[in-house]
């Protein structure tokens, strides 16, 4: 099956920098991908050579089975720059606009306008909206075309928590509908929340393309019992190696022996006053890969 978009050694220089290098990107049908990176990764460069809008220095993009070029640029919506609206006139006559330059029908931009949940909105001028309305109808703009790929370069920067949920539930809306969707984020939390995968670039390089679940996994089974020191060694006994930091043991079991674990503790006659899975610290998991590189939050 032809991958929407596969990239094979891209490389970018400006100068003697490798903005981006060796890029070997896969995002698959359907999936939301998230590109993440710390400020001045290279993810922006990235996109835009997806998109044809900056030329490669070496090295080959595929875009929809295609180069990026009219054919398979006419199948993708992408949101790089902010988007331009006229702020004088409302989010539909904006859209309108739009619709008519692209020889998109009118009705598509009620349609777009319900997936992005500006329909009650719609009439109001474009000054008026929030940050997240704005980041909304340009993502809106955006899928006018009906286009099978979305590219959007940070669609939650700046946004507050709820910008942030909202534009969440639009993209996964976007994807189970069959729409793949690849976006650039700084920020981890976010991408963990919206992404199937991730490919994390770090000074213009791919450390890690993986799953979500897959930069979770390693996380390890936390217990509380008294008396510690005894539920320890009997955990050990069966178990083998438990990390003891004087309030709690960790055990490195899968999260499906949680409820053995308790049974066996409690049967054993201990009390167990906590027993919960301990996710890894992805905040940690993300500077370690990107060599602990500082990022904006
Ligand atoms: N036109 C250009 N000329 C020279 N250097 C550039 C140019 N565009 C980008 N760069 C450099 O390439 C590197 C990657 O920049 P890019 O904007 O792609 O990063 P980014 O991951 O998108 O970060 P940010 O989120 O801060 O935009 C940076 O070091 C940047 O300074």
């Amino acid at each position: 099956m032809t991958l929407p978009v596969e990239t094979t050694a891209l490389t970018k220089r400006y100068g003697t920098t490798a903005a981006v290098a060796d890029l070997n990107l896969s995002v698959r049908a359907g999936e939301v991908y998230g590109f993440l990176g710390p400020n001045g990764a290279g993810k922006t460069t990235t996109l835009r050579m997806l998109l044809g809008l900056i030329r490669p220095t070496s090295g080959r993009v595929r875009l929809l089975g295609a180069e990026p070029g009219p054919g398979s640029l006419a199948r993708v919506g992408a949101l790089i720059e902010g988007p331009a609206f006229y702020p004088y006139l409302s989010g539909r006559a904006n859209l309108r606009i739009l619709a008519d330059h692209a020889g998109v029908r009118r009705e598509r931009v009620d349609a777009v306008l319900d997936v992005v949940s500006l329909a009650d909105r719609a009439k109001d001028r474009y000054s008026a909206y929030s940050l997240g309305m704005k980041q909304r109808l340009g993502l809106a703009a955006a899928l006018l075309k009906e286009p099978e790929l979305v590219v959007l370069d940070e669609p939650t920067n700046g946004l507050d928590p709820a910008g942030m949920a909202d534009m969440r539930v639009t993209l996964r809306k976007l994807a189970a509908d069959g729409c793949t969707v690849l976006l650039s984020s700084h920020l981890l939390a976010e991408v963990e929340q919206i992404c199937d995968r991730v490919g994390v670039l770090d000074h213009g390089r791919l450390v890690t393309e993986t799953t979500v679940a897959d930069l979770r996994s390693g996380g390890a089974l936390r217990v509380v019992a008294d008396p510690l020191d005894q539920a320890r060694e009997h955990l050990r006994r069966h178990y083998g190696h438990v990390r003891d930091d004087g309030a709690a043991l960790e055990l490195d079991v899968d999260p499906g022996a949680a409820g053995r674990i308790n049974a066996e503790l409690v049967g054993a006659g201990f009390t167990v006053t906590e027993l919960r899975w301990h996710e890894p610290d992805l905040e940690q998991t993300f500077l370690a890969l990107t060599g602990g590189a500082p990022h904006a939050a």
